[in-house]
């Protein structure tokens, strides 16, 4: 599988460069010299292997033209065919016009054939005018299709995908790659494809013009290509090694970038003066980048032109034996036009041909990395035959000695827990930092797979529902929510899609989340839009936002409440009257929520306290007290530094 090998190289790229841009050497590896063949049976090894690949890598793209459009596919094939021979068919006029001029000079022809053979030319030119015309048209109508296609395709499949594949940062780079570059590459491996085929059957009938006069001419015109096809491969594959090798580097650059041009992070780089030295590092970043580039692409084109001339000479070559031959009398006057233009046409359809299967040979490449986007499966899938979700859900939650890593981590993040939630229970989760809370989480909504154990709803493994029909199940607010450019309703809105217009329940939801006496005073209530993407937007402060997403988790009417830390940002007064309706709120609801506020802690119905991934006590706040372990020294800590 060519995505194997790739993926090895994107896994080889990435670890090869510092962690950060913000600080280390600025440099980027060359691509390593055992990618490169040594010797020549190496070589020739390898073009097959190119050659093959690419060959391969066509049906996929002729299919996607096909899917895009049928009448446009067959359109641009029968122009591509007139426009390859059109070159050829235009030469031999000019030589049967120039053969008929001569004989009408030397007094035995006639101005009628001159007449016929200018009609004839003229057709072909109107023919030909009209084949481009069509051709552009055709081309540019299924570019666009074929661009939105793939777009359209790497967005539902992204939308797929595991939460796993976001959070891992090798898959970032594919999902750059594959969002960003990938979809013009099949636009342009079929515009490198038509032009190669257009071009194969100017050369193969120049080549044939040649072969019915001298077969030696032929076999000159097609070996003199071969030296500067090597060539030309092993650059085009080189590029799209730096290229990979650069990702990373880019990624680092568009960082810095918006580290210094995004409004989240202004207030930060200029109170601690960041702005000089993350430009610097940028502008460093940006030369080693460039100057690689530069290397590269002077490289590749002074040593792909000086190979090209090979066939120059040879063009020449055949130039200068028509001439003689024609001095001598053995060939016409049109034959030596015939046989000049065939030359030229000959050697700039060499380049052609160079120009075009590397084009579509780095496509590939890239196209690789697209197809390999797109193969990347979701773990988490629903059973063949998922269990229907009983109803109503009662809320009923089970953790079973359950134990999970993050892929790629040492240290478990969650280690044996086991507990049961009763139905319509509230539950607070506490712990240290990276106790293994937000996992927790994490889990229950099933955007990770536990390494060991079961987590079972109304006693059944959430892994044999649907996931989907499981997380409609689910309400929940994470500690980094997300703002949407959006309005006010539309932010609230957005938990529940069936409600997006439904402006009562969306006014309700505020109200609960005690959002609704801001978002009423705001210039056009709930229709003003927030955030500063917008015109008119309003910024919100950091709590009221927080109201915002609390709201929007309101929405959604599920027997399951996960809450992450929902009062963080908010003042005293909002966080207490939230815990003091939380209960009201989430009455017939199972409620989870995550808070190191030990003071809002301690009204929950059972505390879940993690250390270190394990859950090392249970119990209502009074049992926890009384048992004199951690969570009472933390607790204590805390109402001591409030005393
Ligand atoms: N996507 C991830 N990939 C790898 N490791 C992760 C990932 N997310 C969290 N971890 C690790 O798992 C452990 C538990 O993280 P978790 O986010 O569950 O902690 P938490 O208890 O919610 O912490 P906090 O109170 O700081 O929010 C941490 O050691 C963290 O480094």
């Amino acid at each position: 599988m060519p995505g194997t090998g790739l993926r090895k190289r994107l896994r080889k790229a990435s670890s090869t460069v510092p962690d950060s841009g913000l600080t280390g050497p600025i440099d980027i590896p060359d691509p390593k010299q055992d990618d490169q063949p040594k010797d020549l049976r190496a070589r020739w090894h390898r073009l097959r292997t190119n050659v093959a690949g690419t060959v391969r890598g066509l049906p996929r793209v002729i299919s996607l033209t096909w899917r895009a459009s049928p009448p446009m596919t067959i359109l641009i094939a029968l122009s591509t065919l007139i426009s390859g021979l059109v070159p050829t068919v235009t030469a031999y006029i000019a030589k049967l016009l120039l053969d008929a001029v001569v004989a009408a000079v030397a007094g035995h022809g006639s101005t009628n054939r001159i007449v016929e053979i200018t009609l004839f030319q003229l057709g072909v030119f109107t023919l030909t005018a009209l084949s481009t015309a069509l051709t552009n048209v055709a081309q540019q109508l299924l570019q666009e299709r074929m661009t939105l296609t793939i777009r359209h395709q790497v967005m539902a499949h992204a939308a797929k995908l595991d939460l796993e594949f976001f959070e891992g940062s090798e898959s970032y780079d594919l999902l750059r790659q594959a969002s960003q570059e990938a979809p013009s590459r099949p636009v342009s491996m079929m515009t490198s494809a038509l032009s190669l085929v257009r071009t194969a059957i100017t050369f193969a009938s120049m080549v044939a013009l040649l072969v019915s006069v001298n077969p030696l001419l032929a076999a000159v015109a097609l070996l003199a290509p071969i030296p500067a096809f090597i060539s030309q491969s092993k650059y085009g594959s080189r590029a799209f090694m730096l290229a990979l090798y650069i990702s990373p580097i880019r990624r680092r650059m568009d960082y810095l970038s918006s580290l210094v041009t995004t409004d989240t992070y202004a207030k930060e780089t200029k109170v601690f003066g960041l702005g000089d030295y993350l430009v610097d590092r940028f502008r460093r970043l940006g030369q080693t980048y460039y100057a690689r580039e530069r290397k590269l692409t002077t490289t590749r084109n002074v040593v792909g032109t000086a190979w090209g001339l090979l066939s120059t000479l040879a063009g020449s070559g055949i130039a200068l034996y028509i001439a003689l031959e024609a001095v001598a009398g053995r060939l016409t006057i049109g034959d030596l036009a015939l046989y000049t233009s065939a030359a030229t046409a000959v050697q700039t359809s060499v380049q052609g041909l160079f120009n075009g299967f590397t084009g579509m040979y780095e496509n590939n490449l890239y196209l690789d990395t697209l197809y390999q986007f797109l193969g990347t499966r979701p773990g988490i899938t629903a059973p063949s035959r998922p269990r229907a979700l009983p109803s109503p859900v009662r809320g009923h939650v089970e953790f079973r000695d359950v134990s999970f890593s993050y892929p790629g981590a040492d240290e478990a993040a969650l280690d044996g827990v086991s507990f049961e939630i009763r139905p319509g229970e509230t539950v607070a989760v506490v712990g240290r930092n990276g106790a293994g809370k937000s996992t927790l989480i994490k889990l229950l909504c099933r955007l990770y797979d536990p390494t060991a154990g079961r987590i079972l709803l109304d006693g059944t493994d959430i892994r044999e529902f649907d996931p989907d029909e499981l997380r409609a199940q689910i309400s929940a607010m994470f500690q980094d929510y997300v703002t949407y450019q959006g309005t006010a309703a539309e932010n609230i809105g957005l938990g529940q899609l069936s409600g997006l217009d439904d402006r009562e329940r969306i006014v309700d939801s505020a109200r609960r989340a005690g959002a609704a006496e801001r978002l009423e005073r705001l210039p056009k209530g709930y229709d003003s839009p927030l955030g500063r993407w917008f015109d008119q937007g309003v910024s919100l402060s950091g709590g009221e936002w927080q109201k915002v997403a609390l709201a929007r988790a309101f929405m959604r009417d599920a027997p399951v409440l996960i809450l992450d830390e929902p009062t963080s940002a908010l003042d005293a007064q909002a966080e207490h009257d939230l815990f003091a309706r939380l209960r009201a709120l989430a009455a017939g609801r199972t409620t989870l929520y995550i808070s190191h506020r030990f003071s809002t802690v301690r009204q929950a119905e059972k505390i879940l306290f993690l250390e270190r991934g394990k859950l090392v006590e249970q119990g209502t706040h009074d049992e926890l007290m009384a048992l004199g372990g951690q969570y009472a020294d933390l607790f204590t800590l805390q109402a001591a530094a409030y005393a």
